[in-house]
C-alpha cells in the first residue's frame, strides 16, 4: 500500500515546523485569514517557510483572496501550493493557476449528497481537491472547525486529480476515516492542537504515527 501523505495546517511557530518535519509530514500549511486563530502575517509566513526543510511542501491557505493579497504572499513567501478555501469559482481557480504558476488545491465543503457535484466541477480545473466538512451556518471560519462529515458520502468516489480528506481528523479517528474513504492524503489542523491556534508536537507525532499504522 503506498504511503499516505499528511498535511498539517495552521502552523505559526518555529517549533511547529520542527514538529511537522520530525513527524514526516508531506505538507505544511500557513493560514492567511485574519479571523482564524491560526492566521499568520506574510512576514511571519516568510520566516517560517524559510525554515522549512526541502521535501516538506509549503502551502498557503487563503479565503476569497484578491490578486493584491496573492501577489504579496507569492512575492514574499516561497511556496509549493495554494489552497483556496473560500467561495472561489472554477473560473477564479483557473485564473489563479495561470497568474501564479503554482499548483492550486480547491477546498470543497461536504455535508450531503448535494455537495458532491462541486467536486466534479473543481476536479476539472484544480490540481488537487480538499474534501472538507461544510462549516455550520454562521460559522466564523470556512474550515478549521474540527468538524467531520459523514465519510460514507465519499466512500468509493474518485476524482481525476489527487485529493485530500480533511475535517475533524484526529490521531484517534484518522485510521477509520482513511479506511472508510480510501483517502491517500489527509489534512488536519485543530485535531493536533492543545488550544485554538496552538499546535501540539505530541499530537502531531501521534497523528503521523496513526497514519503510518494504517
Ligand atoms: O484552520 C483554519 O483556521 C482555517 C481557516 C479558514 C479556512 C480553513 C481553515 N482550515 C482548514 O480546514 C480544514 C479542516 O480543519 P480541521 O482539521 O477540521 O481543524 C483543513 O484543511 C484546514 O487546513
Amino acid at each position: 500500500m503506498p504511503d499516505i501523505r499528511v498535511k498539517i495546517c495552521g502552523l505559526s511557530a518555529e517549533a511547529d515546523i520542527q514538529a511537522v518535519s520530525d513527524a514526516g509530514a508531506a505538507y505544511a500549511g500557513f493560514v492567511f485569514f485574519p479571523k482564524s486563530p491560526r492566521n499568520v502575517t506574510v512576514t511571519q509566513a516568510r520566516a517560517l517557510a524559510l525554515l522549512t526543510p526541502p521535501g516538506l511542501a509549503k502551502v498557503a491557505l487563503v479565503v476569497n483572496a484578491d490578486d493584491a493579497l496573492l501577489d504579496e504572499i507569492t512575492d514574499q513567501v516561497p511556496l509549493d501550493m495554494l489552497q483556496l478555501h473560500g467561495r472561489e469559482t472554477p473560473e477564479r481557480v483557473q485564473e489563479i493557476r495561470a497568474r501564479y504558476g503554482l499548483p492550486v488545491m480547491k477546498a470543497v465543503g461536504v455535508a450531503s449528497e448535494e455537495d458532491l457535484p462541486a467536486l466534479d466541477s473543481y476536479g476539472r480545473v484544480a490540481d488537487q481537491l480538499l474534501v472538507d466538512a461544510k462549516p455550520p451556518k454562521g460559522a466564523d471560519l470556512p474550515g478549521g472547525n474540527g468538524l467531520a462529515f459523514d465519510w460514507r458520502l465519499i466512500a468509493g468516489r474518485r476524482w481525476p486529480v489527487p485529493w485530500m480528506l480533511a475535517g475533524g481528523l484526529t490521531p484517534e479517528n484518522v485510521a477509520l476515516a482513511v479506511q472508510m474513504t480510501g483517502a491517500r492524503q489527509v489534512d488536519v489542523s485543530s485535531g493536533v492542537e492543545s488550544a485554538p491556534g496552538v499546535k501540539d508536537a505530541a499530537k502531531i507525532s501521534a497523528f503521523a504515527e496513526a497514519v503510518r499504522g494504517i
